[in-house]
C-alpha cells in the first residue's frame, strides 16, 4: 500500500513542476496531521493525505497539527519527525482541551451549525474558550517554524481564527484557509454568539476556499449582509485595504493512486469474497462514518419502502452499510448509533427470512483497497448525506466501477460531489419515496445508460482530482492569476450574491 501511495506522489510531482523558479516552503496546519508511511510500510493512507503530503516534498514543507495524543499538562513541545521526505510536527492537548476544543466547539458547534443541524448546536462559552485556546496554542507552537517567504495552508473548521492569530504575532506570509464543510446560510449562522468576530477573523488570510460555489456564495452573502463589506466583481473582499480572495476548490480523490488501489489482489480479494456472499443478489453499498450528518437512518428508512413497495425484491436485494464510528465521545454521535441500530433490528425483523437478511450493518473501517474491490461488487452506490462538504466516497465508488458493466451511483442532492458529478441519479435524501423510486429505477436501467452515464461521472472524476484541487489552491496561495482564476460557475455566483 505504501508503495502504491509513493508512486502516486511521485506522478504529482512529475505532473506538476511549474518550471525554473525557486518553489516557496509550504507550512500545512490542520487539526490532525497524517504521517507518511516509510517506503515499504504496510497500511493506506487517504488520498487527501496523500496528495498533502506530495504537495509538501514538492514545495519543502511542513506538516503541523495535533498528535492526537493527550498530555496531562500542554508544554507546546512539538514532536518533530522525518518520514519519506515529509517533516510533520505535532503537540499533544490536555484533556480539557480536547474536550472544549474538539469535542466541544468543533465537533457540538460548529460542525452541526455548518451541516445546517441548529438543533444539534450547542452553545457553550467554554466550549469557544476552549477554542480559543487551542487556535492560539496552535499558533504559539506553530509561529517559530514559520519562515518569511512560507506558504501557510489551514484546513476546516477546527481552525478559523488561526490566520488572525499568527497575523497577531507578526506573520505577513500568504496565508489560505480551505474549508472541508459546507458553510450554512446567514439566517442560520447569525445563531452563533460571537459570528462576527469568528468571520471577520478568517478576513485575515489571503485565500479562503470552499468545497463548492453554493457555500462560497453564502459566504460572500454573510461578508455582505452582516459585516457590511464590499464583494468586488471577482469575488475578492476589500478588508482593511487588503484583498482577501473567495474561491470554490471542489476537492477530488487521488485518481491515479485510486485506480491503482482498485486494481491489487487485496481489492480483488474482497470483491469475490462479498460477491460470493450475497449469491446472485443485487447488492447495494454504503460507506460512511457514523455520522449524523451522512443520512444513514433516512437511507435504511427508503430502503425498508423499497423493499414494502416491492415485495418481489425481497430476498433479491442486499444493503451493505459500512459505518465505521466517529467521534464517539459526543452525545448526538451516541445517539445516531443506536437510532440505527435500532432501524436495522426494525427492518431486518420485518423482511428477513430464514436464509435472508436484507440490511448488512457493519460498524468497523476498512482499507481502501478492499473499499474498492466492495465498490465494484456492487449494483448502487448509495450516497444520501443530509448535507456533505463534498463525500469523496461517491467519486471513489465511480472510479472502482468496471466501464463495460459498471453500477449506478445514487447521490444526494445536498452532497457537494452533486454540483459536479451530475450524471449520478441525483435524490432528496430526506424523501424514502424519492429514494425508493431511484433504487428501482437504478435496478432497472438498461445497460447503454448505465454506461454512459459512468463514462461522464469518471471523466469529471479523473479531471478534477485531488492533485488538480491542491494546485489550484497552491496557485492561488501564490497569488497567480488576476482573477484568482474564477471560472463561469464562481462569477455567477458573486453576481447572484451582489443582486441579492
Ligand atoms: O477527524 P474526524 O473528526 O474523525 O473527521 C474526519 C474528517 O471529516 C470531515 O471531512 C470532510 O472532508 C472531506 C474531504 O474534503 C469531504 O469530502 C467531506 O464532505 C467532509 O465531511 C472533516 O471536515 C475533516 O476535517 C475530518 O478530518
Ligand atoms: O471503512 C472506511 C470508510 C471510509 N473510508 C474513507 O474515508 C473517506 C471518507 O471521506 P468522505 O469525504 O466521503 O467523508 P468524511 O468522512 O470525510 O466526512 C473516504 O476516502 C473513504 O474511502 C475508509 O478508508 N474506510
Amino acid at each position: 500500500m505504501a508503495g502504491l501511495a509513493l508512486s502516486a506522489a511521485s506522478r504529482a510531482l512529475a505532473g506538476s513542476c511549474p518550471g525554473d523558479y525557486r518553489m516557496s516552503r509550504l507550512i500545512v496546519i490542520s487539526n490532525r496531521v497524517s504521517v507518511p508511511k516509510a517506503a515499504g510500510a504496510a497500511g493506506a493512507q487517504g488520498g487527501l493525505a496523500v496528495a498533502l503530503n506530495s504537495a509538501l516534498r514538492e514545495h519543502r514543507g511542513i506538516w503541523f497539527g495535533w498528535s492526537g495524543q493527550e498530555t496531562q499538562e500542554f508544554t507546546g513541545h512539538l514532536d518533530m519527525q522525518r518520514n519519506d521526505d515529509v517533516t510533520t510536527a505535532t503537540i499533544d492537548l490536555e484533556p480539557q482541551d480536547i474536550d472544549e476544543y474538539y469535542n466541544g466547539y468543533a465537533n457540538r458547534t460548529l460542525w452541526p451549525l455548518f451541516h445546517f443541524r441548529i438543533d444539534l448546536t450547542e452553545y457553550n462559552r467554554d466550549f469557544g474558550e476552549g477554542y480559543e485556546r487551542v487556535n492560539r496554542r496552535f499558533a504559539d507552537s506553530v509561529h517559530p517554524l514559520i519562515e518569511p517567504d512560507d506558504l501557510v495552508w489551514v484546513h476546516d473548521y477546527h481552525l478559523l481564527p488561526l490566520g488572525s492569530m499568527l497575523r497577531a504575532k507578526g506573520v505577513n506570509n500568504r496565508m489560505g484557509l480551505f474549508l472541508h464543510t459546507p458553510w450554512p446560510p446567514t439566517r442560520l449562522l447569525v445563531s452563533l454568539p460571537f459570528h462576527e468576530k469568528l468571520v471577520t477573523s478568517m478576513l485575515e488570510y489571503d485565500v479562503i476556499g470552499f468545497q463548492t460555489t453554493e457555500w462560497l456564495e453564502s459566504f460572500l452573502h454573510y461578508v455582505q449582509k452582516e459585516l457590511g463589506l464590499k464583494v468586488n466583481l471577482d469575488n475578492s473582499i476589500s478588508y482593511q485595504g487588503r484583498r482577501v480572495v473567495a474561491r470554490a476548490f471542489p476537492i477530488g480523490i487521488d485518481h491515479a493512486e485510486f485506480t491503482e488501489a482498485a486494481a491489487s489482489e487485496e481489492a480483488q480479494e474482497a470483491h469475490d469474497r462479498l460477491k460470493s456472499s450475497v449469491r446472485g443478489r443485487k447488492l447495494l453499498i454504503g460507506v460512511d462514518r457514523l455520522d449524523y450528518s451522512k443520512g444513514l437512518g433516512e437511507r435504511f428508512q427508503s430502503f425498508g419502502r423499497f423493499l414494502t413497495d416491492h415485495p418481489a425484491e425481497a430476498g433479491a436485494v442486499v444493503l451493505l452499510q459500512i459505518a465505521p464510528p466517529s467521534r464517539g465521545d459526543v452525545a448526538s454521535y451516541q445517539q445516531i448509533r443506536e437510532d440505527l441500530e435500532r432501524k436495522t433490528g426494525h427492518i431486518n425483523g420485518a423482511h428477513a427470512d430464514v436464509a435472508f437478511v436484507p440490511i448488512r450493518y457493519v460498524n468497523r473501517g476498512y482499507p481502501r483497497a478492499q473499499l474498492a474491490g466492495f465498490y465494484r461488487a456492487a449494483n448502487i452506490g448509495l450516497v444520501t448525506p443530509l448535507r456533505d462538504g463534498m463525500n469523496l466516497v461517491a467519486k471513489e465508488f465511480v472510479a472502482a466501477q468496471d466501464p463495460e458493466d459498471p453500477g449506478v451511483l445514487i447521490l444526494s442532492q445536498f452532497a457537494g460531489a452533486a454540483l459536479q458529478l451530475t450524471d449520478a441519479l441525483l435524490v432528496n435524501p430526506h424523501s424514502v419515496e424519492h429514494v425508493s423510486e431511484a433504487i428501482r429505477r437504478a435496478l432497472d436501467m438498461p445497460l447503454a445508460e448505465r454506461q454512459r452515464r459512468h463514462a461522464k461521472l469518471l471523466a469529471s472524476v479523473r479531471d478534477f482530482d485531488v492533485i488538480h484541487w491542491r494546485n489550484a489552491f497552491v496557485s492561488a496561495l501564490e497569488g497567480k492569476g488576476n482573477n484568482g482564476g474564477r471560472n463561469a460557475e464562481e462569477q455567477a455566483a458573486s453576481a447572484s450574491v451582489r443582486a441579492a
